[in-house]
């Protein structure tokens, strides 16, 4: 699903941040990446994502060359097949919090098409997502997605990624403002989601405690040799 060949990133004018020889997860597998704070998960996470690009090397999702294409077809494909859980949540504060939720079917047919077809209607499986990240939509999805707490904004941006069942779903730091029992049901439902539609997980997290819930654990500097060039130069 994920494949990574001699990717270099650097931020503009910086030293390199990531050099990774060779990254590949399969489809359905779910992955648990660490690394300290500042050594460039996100920015893994956004190249991963195509919302950057990397200066030399190839990445490729689901057989597709996101590396080789211009932005606006990265953002397509971003919106067909990704669900992407950003750390700052991202919703949109003039949407009530079911339109935040629903809002991929308006960028992609194929997650409009799956969503109605999984519970009959887009705003009856926005619903059905919103009760099984904890949020009643009977007392939420009316709400301006603002008007939410911090913790309750992180499941609403849970919810949206799922919506649609994207083949590739990408969590960073998604359970930061969660208290422990919401955790734990928000882990849950991430896997059983991801299961449902054999979709590939990739979950950024400081938690040690959630690493045996994954397939698979990556510290980044395993995999990141420009981190090893700094320290030796
Ligand atoms: N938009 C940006 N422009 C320039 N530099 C950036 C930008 N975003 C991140 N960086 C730099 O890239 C490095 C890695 O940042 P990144 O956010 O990827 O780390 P992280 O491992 O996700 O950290 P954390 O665990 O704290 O979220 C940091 O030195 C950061 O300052």
């Amino acid at each position: 699903m994920i494949e990574l060949n001699d990717v270099r990133f650097s931020w503009s004018g910086g030293e390199p941040l990531l050099a990774i020889a060779s990254l590949q997860v399969a489809r359905g597998e779910r992955v648990f990446m660490h690394g300290p704070s500042g050594s460039g998960k996100s920015t893994l996470l956004g190249l991963l994502g195509g919302v950057l690009e990397p200066q030399r090397g190839s990445v490729r999702i689901d057989g597709f060359e996101l590396s080789a294409v211009k932005r606006s077809l990265r953002d397509r494909f971003r919106a067909e097949h990704i669900g992407f859980i950003f750390q700052m949540f991202n919703l949109i504060p003039y949407l009530s919090v079911l339109d935040n939720v629903a809002l991929p079917a308006r960028f992609s047919e194929q997650r409009r098409k799956r969503a109605a077809d999984i519970s009959g209607s887009l705003y009856d499986e926005a619903r059905r997502l919103l009760a099984a990240v904890g949020l009643d939509p009977t007392v939420y999805a009316d709400r301006q997605a603002t008007q939410l707490s911090q913790g309750q904004q992180q499941r609403v941006a849970a919810a949206r990624a799922l919506f649609g069942r994207p083949q590739l779903i990408i969590a960073d730091e998604p359970t930061s403002s969660l208290d422990a029992d919401t955790r734990e049901r928000f882990i849950t439902l991430l896997s059983s989601e991801c299961r449902a539609s054999e979709a590939t997980l990739i979950f950024v997290s400081h938690d040690a405690s959630l690493r045996s819930q994954f397939d698979r654990q990556i510290a980044l500097a395993d995999i990141n040799s420009a981190a090893r060039l700094e320290t030796a130069a």
